[in-house]
């Protein structure tokens, strides 16, 4: 399959631990500005299948390519994250002691110290995009207040919000409404969309309703490789996806 168009690409891709085989000849392929749903039982290999996106864990074997022709078995973590992939794990590690608009402040300086970050004198241009950004993720209206006040599902927003101060390419968010009230599942699926307008999006997830809502292709992962792909409806009809995972 051509490369060309394609944001992630991934064949072949084996990784073992101690001998066992947590991805198992996975081929999966993004295209540029997809927003893909991943599911899967616990165990199937999608935290694992992140980490070697992102460069934390060297595949044994098997093609990674980022953007069409970039290998990324051939880079490490800090590099793969300067060249675009922007990753938001489960738990949000925001700024408690911080505003939210400082939150922001600080994710967009990146390399820059705290304090100059903090204190300098803010270019028209960051303004223009710190405002865009507090919009896309529902909290302009919060701006002022501390991390530390905000819900659960708010701290997940405003942590998609320092991802996207990065300006990344494509973004993987892990498990992004685990804990939140029905409302707030439903608002990500929408500020999910609004950001896969410009931005490729690998969302693993566990929450059905949201997958359904998000309204994009799926992949089911299973002992380390792709077990189904499609439409919902076509995945969750998958006699193999029904008994290892959807039956359950
Ligand atoms: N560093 C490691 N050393 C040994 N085994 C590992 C390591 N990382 C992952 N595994 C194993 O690889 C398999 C895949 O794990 P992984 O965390 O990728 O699954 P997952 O689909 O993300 O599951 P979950 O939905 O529970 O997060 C599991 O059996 C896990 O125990």
């Amino acid at each position: 399959m051509s490369k060309s168009g394609t944001i992630l690409y991934l064949d072949g891709v084996s990784v073992a631990f101690d001998g066992f085989k947590a991805i198992n000849n996975l081929s999966l392929v993004l295209d540029q500005g997809e927003m893909r749903a991943i599911i899967g039982p616990n165990g199937a290999g999608k935290t694992t299948m992140m980490d070697i996106i992102t460069g934390k864990t060297r595949p044994n074997s098997g093609q990674v390519f980022f953007n069409g022709d970039v290998d990324l078995t051939k880079h490490d973590e800090a590099d793969i994250a300067t060249m675009g992939i922007g990753r938001k794990f489960q738990k949000p590690t925001v700024f408690e002691s911080h505003t939210v608009e400082d939150n922001l402040v600080l994710a967009l300086a990146g390399e820059r110290s705290i304090l100059s970050a903090l204190f300098a004198r803010r270019s028209s241009g960051e303004s223009v995009r710190i405002d865009e950004i507090l919009q896309t993720v529902r909290l302009t209206h919060r701006r002022d207040d501390l991390a530390a006040d905000l819900s659960h599902g708010q701290k997940q927003w405003l942590e998609i919000g320092m991802l996207l101060a990065q300006d990344p390419k494509l973004l993987l968010v892990d498990e992004p409404v685990a804990g939140m009230t029905d409302a707030e599942t439903e608002e990500t699926a929408r500020l999910l969309k609004d950001i896969a307008r410009d931005h490729s999006v690998i969302v693993v997830e566990h929450d059905m309703h949201f997958v359904r809502e998000l309204g994009v292709k799926v992949t089911c992962l299973h002992e380390g490789s792709v077990l189904s792909e499609g439409s919902l409806d076509h995945v969750s009809a998958d006699p193999r996806v029904v008994e290892v995972y959807l039956g359950r």
